[in-house]
């Protein structure tokens, strides 16, 4: 059972970390998927539709987008799984009206929200780090199966902040949060989020879950229930 030292705040992971991946490829995904070409037409004159549809042309080089194009290049990026930041953004949108109109609650393996409000009642302070956007984030905790598991953390950081397999990344997280670098644990599924974080100088612990890509050789403690990881002054 692996022990970590001096942490005072946990980041984490959402996909393949407190929750299956499955749900998030075989529920969110196909739902966002089905209902983004009608929602883009309704909404592409909107502020922050608009400029999410700008961000799209930037990062696919779009020269003379439309509509169409716009939209069949998102598809593409959902059906190959692309974090995109624009993509993340209008998803997060259109997952609202699904959450709340009780379409589906986010999956939440047993073993996190106990172990979640074990460390916030000793005093940690829990963030997320996820490629799904902030708004995305607070729904899936919100509107979780365990329940409304939001107000447990203190922030979130997507990747506006940088990409998750980015050092520089987790420096910025560690800045903005105001902790030194060694005092943050990082939870992954994934072996190059939990390398760059360790770069930065992170402690960090790979989630092995049920379903989850095998991770062969990475130098670090490995669990498949956060219940596995124990907390030391
Ligand atoms: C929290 S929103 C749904 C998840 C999502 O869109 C995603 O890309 C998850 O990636 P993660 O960084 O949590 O593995
Ligand atoms: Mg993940």
């Amino acid at each position: 059972m692996p022990e970590f030292h001096n942490v005072r705040v946990v980041l984490t992971d959402i996909e393949g970390t407190t929750s299956s991946i499955s749900f998030v490829h075989d529920v969110l995904f196909p739902y966002a998927a089905e209902r983004l070409p009608a929602y883009i037409r309704k909404h592409a004159s909107e502020p922050e539709v608009q400029a999410q549809l700008e961000a799209v042309n930037r990062e696919a080089k779009l020269d003379n987008p439309t509509l169409d194009r716009q939209i069949d290049q998102l598809l593409e990026w959902i059906k190959h799984d692309v974090k995109a930041t624009p993509l993340k953004a209008l998803q997060g949108y259109i997952w609202e009206a699904g959450y709340r109109g009780g379409d589906y609650q986010a999956h939440v393996y047993d073993d996190v929200a106990p172990k979640l409000q074990a460390w916030k009642a000793q005093g940690l302070k829990l963030y997320v780090y996820s490629s799904g956007s902030v708004l995305a984030q607070k729904l899936f905790f919100e509107f979780s199966d365990a329940g409304n598991l939001l107000p447990l953390f203190e922030g979130h950081f997507d990747t506006t902040v940088g990409g998750k397999r980015e050092a520089s990344s987790y420096r910025a997280i560690s800045s903005e949060i105001g902790v030194s670098p060694d005092q943050i644990l990082f939870l992954s599924d994934v072996k190059e989020e939990l390398e760059a974080a360790r770069e930065t100088g992170l402690q960090v612990c790979l989630l092995e879950r049920p379903g989850n890509a095998p991770v062969a050789d990475i130098d670090a403690e490995r669990v498949s229930s956060f219940d596995e990881i124990t907390l030391t002054k």
